[in-house]
């Protein structure tokens, strides 16, 4: 949708670039699905037919675990329990009054004689699910990693219970029957058309760009205001969606089914399809659905038994799921991303597709914000990392936080950015900092970057710093636009497209100041920002960090052991040792304090100083 000027330039775009590219795939893959349909109704038998609609109805189902597991990075058991309440919901609402009389005797007045049409019955079922991945969802994304892979199994046993336990409405684990088979080849085909438009697209929101920074790194992504939570738990409710809806289609296309089809044989399916595919991409579950279904096609001809190429075969039970989980374990073994898991098809992603970078300069801040800080302390243990602070610092000033190592200097930083809870004392921003969690730090105006580096490897450059300006800015183009301006002044603007993980490792400094900045913040904390840079870099950087600070009249606070840089570029200096602030003054003044020349040479008679004077400023009133 790139309009060509009558000059020849190329004018602005409608729709950020991220979205136009994700809809060229999801075009790509849609007609793909319905050649694969055509091809089926035009030339397969009613068999064939059958096998490619399970497929759209497996894809829709794979697609929505998808949404969840590739975006978040939690392995996902329960969403065959979903694909189970969409599947009796709608079963019960389409059954005929008559029929629902004779099967569900003892079903409850208010669940009786519905008779919906299956779109309908669809869109209950979604409701259904938005209820239920509310209710399943708030607790799982308080858990991480392997807890809430072992919640979401917890989940697919509960549901499978309650299915057995609720005879009067399921006919517990007896075959549930009478569902009027309404949904065919090209229901199927739509459904799993719109979950690909879906699954594609969801990784450019706001909630998809959060959800796969946490993934990568949940502290670089609170640095930059991203909530994982509410990222997690979008995904989650948008993936019991698209799987209720599979759970709905599967009922009317079976017409017949029992608990047992949507318990563990389902689940280790539905993994097995995502994983062979490649879970972090909508490309790799689309691949991993035919990949998967071809292959158990297949395989279903021998486990029968009977003449193979000349050999009597015996009956192999079972073969078809040994296979599927051979392949997941060559698939995990040989390439732990998917046959298709390490990037989208990516259609329209190239040089000549970058966004155009903001001409807009960031308004600068007003004057008089401040941090302050007001007897900050935090021990561990017997260790006091940092012991009794108070400091201020002032929006359009570079301070340097200077001190021997484990001085503390590192833990001062992570408290000020939310990242560390101080053991005793306040921290404030214009107001004191509301609540806790390094992400409402962020949004209220206090960027960081980390003493190891923090990027989201597995995303691109560009999407990196997009994740930041997505907080701010009010729309994905405009998250574009600033995220490129950040980018080339960094100059990182040619390597947007490349994955992060990929940079040299100068690159990945300047990438995690450029995503900071993205935040428009009103401090800007380094923790050692030069660390492996060159002297031309480092050059660069005092360059960069000055001309921003003219511009925009932050707050630069940065820790740092290069003295070069430090006297170069900082207007105040605070020296720390021990966890209590030593000197406090210009750079001038500290680099003779004789305090700072012992902490930093350790000589016992300096010592003394530091002592005397620590035991002097306790004194004052
Ligand atoms: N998570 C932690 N658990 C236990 N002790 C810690 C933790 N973090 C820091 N410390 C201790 O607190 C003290 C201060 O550490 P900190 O990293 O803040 O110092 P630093 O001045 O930043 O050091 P460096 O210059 O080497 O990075 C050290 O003794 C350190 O071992």
């Amino acid at each position: 949708m790139t309009a060509v000027a009558m000059d020849g330039s190329r004018a602005r775009s409608f729709l950020p670039a991220a979205l136009r590219n994700a809809g060229a795939d999801t075009v790509a893959m849609v007609a793909f699905l319905v050649l694969a349909a055509l091809a089926a109704y035009l030339f397969g038998n009613a068999a064939m037919q059958r096998v490619v609609t399970y497929a759209a109805i497996m894809l829709t189902a794979v697609l929505g675990l998808q949404v969840f597991s590739g975006n978040t990075g939690i392995v996902s058991f329960g969403h065959a329990a979903f694909i189970g309440l969409g599947a009796y919901a709608t079963g019960i609402l389409t059954m005929s009054a008559a029929l629902q009389r004779s099967a569900l005797r003892d079903l409850p007045q208010f669940l009786a004689g519905y008779e919906l049409p299956f779109l309908a019955a669809l869109a209950v079922v979604v409701g259904l699910a938005i209820v239920v991945g509310l209710i399943t969802g708030t607790p799982l994304v308080r858990l991480g990693g392997s807890s809430a892979a072992i919640a979401t199994l917890a989940l697919l046993i509960i549901v499978y219970t309650v299915l057995v336990a609720g005879r009067e409405i399921t006919r517990g684990s007896q075959p549930f029957y009478g569902v009027p088979r309404e949904v065919g080849l090209w229901t199927a085909t739509a459904v799993a058309a719109v979950a690909l438009a879906v699954a594609r697209l969801f990784r450019e929101t706001a909630f998809g760009l959060a959800a796969r920074a946490a993934a990568d790194d949940e502290r670089g992504a609170a640095a930059v205001g991203v909530d994982h939570r509410t990222a997690r738990l979008a995904a989650w409710v948008l993936s019991a969606v698209m799987a209720a809806a599979a759970g709905a289609m599967m009922a009317q296309f079976l017409g017949a089914f029992s608990p047992k089809d949507f318990y563990f044989h389902l689940g280790f399916t539905l993994l097995a399809m995502l994983i062979v595919g490649g879970m972090s991409t909508s490309l790799g579950a689309f691949a991993g659905v035919i990949v998967t279904t071809v292959l158990i096609e297949i395989v279903r001809r021998f486990e029968g038994g009977g003449e193979v190429l000349g050999f009597q075969m015996p009956v192999l039970f079972g073969l078809t799921e040994g296979v599927l989980a051979l392949s997941m374990i060559l698939v995990i073994w040989r390439r732990p991303s998917g046959l298709f898991g390490q990037r989208e098809l990516n259609l329209l992603r190239g040089p000549q597709n970058l966004p155009e970078a903001s001409t807009q300069q960031v308004q600068p801040h007003p004057e008089g914000d401040r941090i302050s800080v007001e007897n900050l302390s935090r021990r561990y243990a017997g260790v006091v990392a940092v012991d009794n602070v108070t400091l201020r610092f002032d929006a359009d000033t570079i301070t340097g936080i200077i001190g021997p190592n484990g001085a503390g200097k590192t833990t001062l930083l992570n408290m000020i950015a939310g990242d560390v809870t101080p053991s005793g004392g306040t921290i404030s921003v214009g107001q004191p900092a509301g609540g806790r969690g390094a992400f409402r730090f962020a949004r209220a105006g206090i960027a960081r970057t980390f003493q190891n580096i923090r990027v989201f490897p597995n995303m691109t450059v560009l999407e990196n710093v997009v994740v930041a300006a997505r907080v701010v800015e009010d729309s994905l183009a405009a998250a574009e636009a600033a995220a490129m301006r950040e980018l080339s002044r960094m100059g990182l603007e040619r390597a947007a497209h490349r994955p992060a993980a990929g940079l040299a490792y100068g690159q990945r400094r300047r990438l995690e100041i450029a995503r900071a900045l993205a935040l428009k913040p009103r401090f800007l904390l380094l923790d050692e920002p030069a660390a492996g840079m060159n002297a031309v870099e480092t050059a660069e950087l005092i360059a960069i960090l000055s001309a921003v600070r003219d511009e925009r009249r932050i707050g630069v606070i940065l820790i740092e052991h290069d003295m070069r840089l430090v006297m170069t570029l900082c207007e105040r200096i605070v020296v720390v040792d021990r966890g209590r602030v030593i000197a406090d003054g210009l750079p001038a003044d500290v680099r003779n304090d004789p305090a700072v020349v012992a902490a930093y040479l350790g000589s016992r008679t300096a010592r003394a100083v530091t002592a005397a004077k620590t035991a002097e400023t306790d004194q004052q009133p």
